[in-house]
């Protein structure tokens, strides 16, 4: 898989050159190019902003150079821009085209909620592009202008508001890149996890049994697998409904008698 990102602040992802993914960078399994958007400036003071059309609060982020980084980034992928006139939106764009066009994710407090079904979603892309906004946000006909080269897609961690694009970035970037194939090391690993099946993982434990009074639950250490199985599905299904009962609501008609009976 190919990233790029660009960002007026490309040393916060400094980060993705750590653990897991710095090592997939290493191993040839990820490529990651970070672009800053000052460096498609034509001023002297490399200007990215200026003040919103209609008023109000702050500043917003300049079209041309978000159309220049992002033409570079066609480019050093081998990718041809759309023209302008070519495509006014991405209704107008044949839909095969759309799965040679890399993915556009414009993180924003607007965009879908990211989920790990979209990591696992996006984990299947080649090509990923972040745009990462700051101030009031990126001037809205950049996101138009894309579409034509692009799959643009607005996504937000959640229903709070942060700076700027990057910090989401760096988990996006980490959520997707870990379902990677060989980037972590033991696959089973990524099976049973939060959300993996609709629900929040069980509680872990490991030496020693009894650690300051505190007892690891007797079923984990009687060999029996049925039992400590059904035991992680009753602490799983019991951790959902008491921090995320929207979730015990979606799964509601795949409960058999036994989960009912741990809820
Ligand atoms: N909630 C997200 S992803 C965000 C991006 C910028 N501000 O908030």
């Amino acid at each position: 898989m190919r990233i790029d990102v660009v960002s007026i602040f490309p040393e916060y992802l400094d980060a993705l050159g750590l653990s897991l993914i710095g090592k997939a960078r290493q191993d040839g399994l990820l490529e990651l190019n970070v672009r800053n958007l000052r460096d498609f400036t034509t001023d002297r003071h490399r200007t990215v902003d200026d003040t919103p059309y209609g008023g109000g609060a702050g500043m917003v982020m300049k079209p041309e150079p978000w159309a220049l980084a992002l033409e570079s980034v066609l480019a050093g992928a081998g990718h041809s821009p759309a023209t302008a006139e070519a495509t006014e939106t991405a209704a107008e764009v044949p839909e095969h085209d759309g799965a040679g066009r890399p993915v556009l994710i414009v993180p924003s407090p607007a965009g879908e909620v990211f989920t790990q079904s979209m990591a696992h979603e996006l984990a299947g892309e080649e090509h990923l592009v972040f745009a990462c906004g700051r101030y009031e946000g990126i001037d809205e006909r950049v996101m138009e202008w894309a579409a034509g080269s692009f799959r643009v897609r607005p996504v937000s961690l959640g229903d709070y508001v942060l700076n700027g694009g990057e910090v989401a970035v760096l988990a996006m970037v980490e959520a997707i890149g870990r379902l990677i194939p060989g980037v972590v090391g033991n696959p089973e690993s990524l099976v049973e996890e939060s959300h993996s099946d609709g629900l929040l993982e069980y509680p872990v434990y490991t030496k020693p049994s009894v650690w300051r009074g505190r007892q690891v639950p007797d079923v984990l250490l009687s060999g029996n697998h049925a039992r400590i199985a059904r035991f992680r599905r009753d602490e799983q299904l019991r951790r959902t409904a008491e921090r995320r009962p929207d979730l015990i609501e979606a799964l509601a008609n795949q409960l058999d008698s036994a989960d009912r009976a741990a809820l």
